[in-house]
């Protein structure tokens, strides 16, 4: 059996923060840098520096405080693929770089529409083969470990040889890791020959051939535009050359956001073992903290929805009577993996389609009497005095409906004797 690595590279500091009301103060840049190294993620992309001032010292600050770690993540930062910006994140990175732990991520517009938008210079494919070639082997001098991301990459179209073209020159540059983006998230497997999981395939193999003692990683990066990046993701690495995988937790990031780091790492988790021809895949994430980094985001960069997988409110708790029924016995009756394993916890909430047993539980747990003859009219009772109230209602709710029934049922019997 061979077991391969998916190395995770969290990108919620720098695409995360790109979206639309998801900023975090200086502090909480700081306080989110250090929750992702415990979790253990393995690359964290912690800003681009030569944006302002402040970023850059975010970057270098983060790269200070997290070079005390006995095993910190590699530290990235992303800069266009200019002379200046790429100083600049050098420079932030310097701490990083003291204990081999930086990469510099920059990257070039491939997609045809994108190329077009450099208007005479994106026509001039030989100078751009020469600036590529130049800027990255003059950076690679430092002695940094370099990513090159072919932004567009899904859309290259007929660009395919240029890229390859693109790709040899920043591999001889120094480069060691491709990650292929699918910027605009509009890749579908539909797409056949062009899907960019086939260009990935088809790279992949003519770098190895051409460069046979060059060990090159491939990455992606997939916008979730229309729902895709999750699949996207896991064609690359199940099918594709990728070994590394690209996103943010909550699924942050520019419009529609980026593949959800935490999707990627359960499904690996799940559906990774024994996976095919003797290929298991795994991820040394501490899935335990994926909790506590999801509920960070949802406090301090943008609200998760309720039902969000994985990590939102109602993804592990449950409320219509059969699912009950059975969880109580076996909680992966109804959950796809025990929420322990990622640090958060089954729970119920009482509803309209709620049976006697969670009635009874519930109350039993407050310590209360509910005998099996009596739970089914105390269950009734409680779902008729609530019965406008279609969303739910809290333990203290229903606690409430049973002490009113316990009443009326104690006057009763006095009332009789
Ligand atoms: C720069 C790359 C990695 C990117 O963010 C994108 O293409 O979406």
């Amino acid at each position: 059996m061979v077991n391969q690595q998916i190395k995770i590279f969290d990108t919620t500091l720098r695409d995360g923060q790109q979206c639309p009301g998801a900023g975090m103060s200086f502090e909480n840049n700081l306080k989110y840098a250090h929750i992702a190294a415990k979790a253990q993620v393995d690359i964290l992309e912690i800003g681009f520096p030569s944006a302002s001032k402040l970023d850059h010292a975010i970057v270098n600050t983060i790269a200070k405080e997290l070079s005390d770690y006995k095993a910190p993540p590699i530290l990235t930062a992303l800069c266009q693929l200019r002379e200046n910006q790429m100083e600049i994140t050098l420079q932030s990175l310097a701490p990083a770089l003291k204990i081999k732990k930086a990469r510099l991520h920059t990257y070039f517009p491939v997609d045809v529409q994108l190329m077009n938008a450099l208007g005479e210079y994106g026509k001039n494919h030989s100078k751009i083969l020469k600036d590529i070639f130049h800027l990255i082997h003059q950076i690679s001098k430092s002695g940094i470990e370099i990513q090159f991301s072919p932004e567009g990459y899904s859309r290259m179209g007929e660009n395919f040889d240029f890229v390859t073209d693109i790709i040899r020159a920043v591999i001889e540059g120094g480069a060691t890791i491709i990650n292929c983006p699918d910027t605009i998230g509009g890749a579908c497997k539909l797409q056949g020959d062009d899907y960019f999981v086939e260009h990935m395939k088809n790279h992949a193999a003519i770098i190895a051939k051409e460069y046979p003692h060059k060990n090159i990683i491939w990455s992606t990066h997939c916008h979730n535009d229309f729902g895709l990046a999750l699949e996207n993701s896991m064609n690359a690495i199940f099918y594709g050359p990728a070994t590394q995988v690209e996103g943010c937790f909550n699924g942050i990031g520019e419009r529609a956001g980026n593949v959800s780091l935490e999707q990627c790492i359960m499904y690996i988790k799940k559906f990774g073992k024994n996976f095919k021809n003797n290929l298991s895949y795994f991820t040394n994430m501490r899935c335990e903290f994926i909790q506590e980094i999801s509920d960070f985001i949802s406090t301090n960069m943008l609200q998760r929805q309720f039902h969000w997988p994985i990590t939102g409110e109602n993804a592990a708790r449950h409320t219509s009577g059969g699912h009950t029924n059975a969880i109580i016995k076996n909680p992966l009756c109804y959950q796809p993996f025990d929420p322990k394993e990622i640090g958060n916890e089954i729970s119920f909430q009482f509803g309209p389609f709620s049976g006697s047993n969670h009635a009874k539980e519930i109350i039993e747990k407050k310590g209360y009497s509910c005998s099996e003859q009596e739970k089914t009219e105390i269950a009734q009772f409680i779902k008729d005095f609530y019965a406008d109230r279609r969303k739910g209602i809290t333990d203290s709710e229903l606690m409430n409906a049973y002490f009113i029934y316990r009443n009326s049922i104690n006057s009763e019997n006095k009332s009789k004797n």
